[in-house]
């Protein structure tokens, strides 16, 4: 984004602009050349006066609470569940278009859940809430994949494992991981007292992310299964998913395995994949590549490598995906709804 004096680009709030979201929301508005008439930078109470910068220009953190959203156009909300809940109908009901990120809208009828590679089209007309809902940080990659894969061959089911990073619970999850790791290398004897990862997350993998639900899956895995079948339009959609956290800083993994109507072709399959917009395949020229976390050039991209047709059953195939979790499966989505929403001037 750029800051312009032109009367059609909107006016903008960042509502969490000092999380980990809010920063990558900053940076991808510095990286990607949209237009911006205002920008108002907000957080809780705790920030306000600090000052972030933004395009060169110093802004001072306003506390939401003080905050008048008919001042802005467009708020982008990452400020966690209670803050959307609490301040996004003061937002829209002073006519703002809201772009939240938290779960708080996201099952909302009224409410568009988009990924612009999957459902832009959602975005033909300002939704009835005034909120257009990011997804989940993991459901967010899966989702792209899974489009290319239900139009040339149909899904029968998809089957996944995350492996989601620190960083998914934002600057403390990060911080609380490098702390405790240190901890536990100097002094082994001791139980780190952990507040955001219950057992600790240092040298250990945690097969829960949010809550347990009375049905024994966690909220995070229910999320990706409803959220999949609201993007992708398959109100039966068969997606089942084990979500686990894992000693990693930043960026999102997931094995998935997919059975499919027809019978696939590895070729044909990573061709398939290669040309959804975005994408990235790792082993496209040779079966020993593969994306990592910690090696991705691009965070821009959803990276797939390890794609294999089962020997057994060409109707089914596995894959391994890696995407950052903050810019693919957050701001980036966030941002490119933005301009999906300026370039249908539908703000
Ligand atoms: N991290 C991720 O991978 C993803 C996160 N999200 C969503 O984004 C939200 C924020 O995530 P993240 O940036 O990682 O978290 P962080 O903890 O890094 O940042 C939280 C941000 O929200 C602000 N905030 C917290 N409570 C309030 C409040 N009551 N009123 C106003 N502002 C508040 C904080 O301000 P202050 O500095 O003043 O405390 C800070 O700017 C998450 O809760 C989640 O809903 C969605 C997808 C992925
Ligand atoms: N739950 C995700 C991050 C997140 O905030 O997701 P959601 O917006 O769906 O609550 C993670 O911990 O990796």
């Amino acid at each position: 984004m750029t800051l312009v004096t032109d009367p059609k680009a909107p006016r903008v709030a960042i509502v969490g602009a000092t999380g980990a979201v809010g920063n990558t929301l900053i940076g991808l508005i510095e990286q990607r050349g949209l237009r911006y008439r205002d920008m108002k930078l907000v957080a809780s109470a705790r920030s306000a006066g600090t000052e972030l910068t933004v395009d060169g220009v110093a802004y001072p953190v306003q506390a939401v609470d003080e905050f008048d959203f008919s001042t802005v156009d467009l708020a982008f909300f990452s400020a966690g569940t209670e803050a959307s809940e609490q301040w996004v109908p003061k937002a829209t009901a002073a006519g703002a278009v809201v772009i939240d990120n938290t779960i708080a809208y996201r099952m909302d009828p009224d409410t568009p859940l988009v990924v612009p590679q999957v459902n832009a089209h959602e975005l033909d007309r300002r939704p009835k809430s005034g909120v257009i809902a990011n997804p989940n940080c993991s459901t967010i990659p899966l989702v792209r994949l899974l489009k290319g894969v239900e139009e040339r061959w149909g899904i029968r089911q998809a089957v996944v494992s995350t492996y989601q990073a620190a960083s998914g619970l934002g600057h403390p999850g990060v911080d609380e991981l490098r702390d405790a790791s240190r901890a536990t290398l100097e002094h082994p004897e001791e139980a780190y007292p952990n507040k955001e990862f219950t057992p600790s997350l240092a040298f250990n993998v945690i097969p829960k992310i949010d809550r347990f639900l009375d049905t024994g899956f966690t909220l995070e895995e229910q999320k990706m299964l409803q959220e999949s079948r609201k993007i992708l339009g398959i109100p039966h959609l068969d997606v089942t998913t084990t979500c686990v956290r894992v000693p990693v800083v930043n960026g999102h993994s997931e094995a998935v395995w997919i059975e499919t109507q027809g019978v696939v072709d590895r070729t044909e399959l990573v061709e398939v994949l290669a040309a959804l917009p975005e994408v990235t395949v790792h082993d496209r020229e040779s079966p020993r590549e593969f994306p990592t976390p910690a090696t991705i050039d691009d965070p821009n991209q959803v990276h797939v490598g390890r794609v294999r047709v089962n020997p057994n059953n060409p109707r089914a195939f596995w894959l391994w995906l890696v995407a950052d979790n903050l810019t693919i499966g957050a701001a980036l989505n966030a941002i490119q709804i933005a301009e999906e929403l300026i370039a249908r001037e539908t703000l």
